[in-house]
């Protein structure tokens, strides 16, 4: 998969280097393009922003500078006629989810707008949409200083779907949220700790090795827990079997 990111930030997408992405770059799996935004002006001050038409506080993100950026990702094309799916992180987007991440990661090529300030001149959007598919994406209702903490959360859940990138693919399959449900509750060694004044053993059924009552407790976790943190969830499947009232902690 091809990445290109534009941002005035370029150093904030450094740990795109690290760990999980950064091995899969080394491996060829991706090829992540970052591009400084201010690359792209021709003013001595490197001009980005100005203040909004109609008022309000703080700067809007000026259009020539991004048509410019965009433009150039896609004169880039790794095959003639090719154009990413451009990403644009907003509080106003569409809900970035696990559904979409794994629609995404079928992609060939992503490329994201890291605004900044009060967000990017509406026509940038308008520009960008006669030449690619654009998609506006929030990663939750709550107000982020830009898009590349959002970028760097897309392209990790993004990237750990692509073949080759998680070591182990088993990993995949019990991924939480994708049966309506938040995750169990997990363990390791040692099976008691000693924690100062307090013993904590593991749940005696994850050390019985019966596969079916550890898959029916992990199951009965899962639905505690959503219930307690994400009643939301539960309304939208059918998924409580038979437990009751639930006295969830
Ligand atoms: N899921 C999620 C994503 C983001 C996000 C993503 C990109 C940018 C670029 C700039 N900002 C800051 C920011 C501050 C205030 C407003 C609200 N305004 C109301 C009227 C004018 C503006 C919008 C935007 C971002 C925020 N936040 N949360």
């Amino acid at each position: 998969m091809r990445i290109d990111v534009v941002t005035i930030f370029p150093a904030y997408l450094e740990p795109l280097g690290l760990s999980l992405i950064g091995t899969a770059r080394r491996a060829g799996l991706l090829d992540i393009r970052v591009h400084d935004l201010r690359d792209h002006t021709h003013d001595r001050h490197r001009t980005v922003d100005d203040s909004p038409f109609g008022g309000g506080a703080g700067m809007v993100m000026k259009p020539e500078p991004w048509a410019a950026a965009l433009d150039a990702v896609v004169a880039s094309a790794p095959a003639a006629g090719a154009v990413p799916h451009l990403i644009v992180p907003g509080p106003g987007g569409v809900p970035f989810t696990q559904a979409l991440a794994r629609s995404l990661a079928t992609e060939p090529w992503l490329a994201f707008a890291c605004g900044r300030y009060e967000g990017i001149d509406e026509r940038v959007y308008e520009h960008a949409s006669a030449r690619m598919p654009v998609t506006v994406v929030s990663l939750g209702d709550y107000v982020l200083g830009g898009g590349e903490v959002a970028v760097l959360a897309i392209v990790e859940a993004v990237a750990r779907l692509l073949p080759g990138v998680i070591g182990n693919a088993d990993s995949l399959v019990e991924e939480s949220h994708e049966d309506g449900l938040l995750e169990y509750p997990v363990y390791t060694r040692p099976a008691s700790w000693v924690d100062g004044a307090v013993v904590r053993d593991v749940p005696p059924v994850l050390l019985s090795g019966d596969h079916a009552a550890i898959a029916a407790w992990r199951h009965e976790q899962r639905v505690r827990r959503t219930a307690a943190r994400r009643p939301d969830l539960l309304a939208r499947t059918a998924t409580v079997s038979g437990l009751g009232d639930l006295d969830v902690a």
